[in-house]
């Protein structure tokens, strides 16, 4: 026979279900909802109660097989399941002290970061070739999965590459710092390379699917933009690209939202046209215009320093105040820049 359980064990066990991550969007099926329409719901990216909740109607709506009335109902019944109204701020100021931060390997660089970079956001990565992009990303797919008392994130990394500069021998030797086993950490970074806009955004889909299934701390785009530059060209192509970017920064925002994962992107410079002729203005600015700017929760520019050195820059932060750090590209990933600054 079995036994009664304790209430208390029981709510303990449903807190521990709602802390411990989102629910699988088959859990609607529980609130009649057809398994063939959460299958529907599935195939269209939609793997969690949270991102059918997120969706708006109209979206919902464009789904083969969802008409209105079942539009409804699913919203109805994902909005009961997921807390959608408002809440204190000092509810928000306690999940915030509570944030993970991933360490960037350079102390410098995560003390501006305000402790590394943040679990839930967006962080971007922009500067001019060389000056580290692809390097930091490297070095934070390994820390992403140190324990979180030595800055990690105790998560596996997905890493979307569309330049072809992954490298996962770098991985290795940063594995190797850290006293990491490098085979683990390699077998705990799923990697895909996007060869167009339109794929880059279907890999989304996948991700979020991944995410649903096992526990990711961080997503990284490397870079963001650039299949963007070479697919979308000249003027009269800029508004279909800059839609079709807001849509995979919305939902890339919708990502780290949903699963709490830290998202990195990096993104190219290009020279201004305008405005570079006045003392002081950056002569080189960031690709993505305001629809990249408004997504980027954090963005960090980067440039080359003195010698092997590299400098980062706060430009715009919700919280943290603009500042720089120096850090430098070493053998084993990014690290502290040598005495000399050489
Ligand atoms: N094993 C290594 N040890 C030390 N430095 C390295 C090593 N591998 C690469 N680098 C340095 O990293 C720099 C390249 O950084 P990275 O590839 O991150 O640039 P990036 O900003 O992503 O540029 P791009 O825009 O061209 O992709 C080079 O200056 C190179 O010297």
């Amino acid at each position: 026979m079995s036994q009664e359980q304790d209430p208390d064990m029981i709510e303990e066990e449903d807190e521990e279900a709602l802390i411990s991550g989102p629910l699988l969007v088959a859990k609607l099926q529980e609130a009649g909802i057809s398994a063939s329409d959460t299958k529907k719901l599935q195939d269209a990216g939609l793997n969690t109660i949270e991102a059918v909740a997120f969706t708006p109607k109209k979206t919902l709506l464009t789904i083969k097989g969802i008409s209105e009335a079942k539009a409804d109902k699913i919203l109805t019944e994902a909005c009961k399941l997921v807390p959608m109204g408002f809440t204190t701020a000092t509810e928000i100021h306690s999940r915030r002290s509570e944030l993970v931060h991933i360490t960037t390997g350079a102390t410098g660089l995560d003390t501006i970061l305000g402790g590394g970079i943040e679990t839930g956001a967006i962080t971007e990565l922009y500067g001019e070739f060389r000056t580290g992009k692809s390097q930091i990303c490297h070095t934070l797919a390994v820390t992403c999965q140190l324990p979180i008392s030595m800055g990690g994130g105790e998560g596996k990394c997905l890493y979307i590459d569309t330049e072809g500069t992954f490298r996962p021998a770098r991985m290795l030797a940063v594995a190797e710092r850290y006293g990491l086993n490098g085979e683990e950490v390699l077998d705990n970074i799923a990697y895909a390379r996007a060869y167009n806009a339109e794929h880059q955004l279907s890999l989304l889909i996948q991700a979020s699917a991944m995410m649903a299934e096992s526990r990711f701390a961080l997503l990284i785009v490397d870079s963001c933009t650039s299949l963007y530059r070479t697919d979308f060209s000249g003027r009269g192509e800029l508004s279909a690209r800059q839609m079709h970017l807001a849509k995979f920064l919305r939902m890339l925002m919708r990502l780290s939202d949903e699963f709490g994962v830290a998202v990195v992107v990096t993104n190219q410079v290009v020279a201004q046209v305008d405005g570079a002729m006045f003392a002081g203005a950056d002569p080189k600015k960031p690709i993505g215009g305001n629809i990249m700017a408004h997504a980027s929760t954090t963005r960090l520019s980067l440039r080359k320093g003195r010698g092997a050195t590299r400098v980062a820059k706060i430009v715009d932060s919700p919280e943290l105040p603009e500042a720089e750090a120096v850090y430098s590209i070493n053998a084993d990933g990014i690290g502290e820049p040598l005495e000399d600054g050489s």
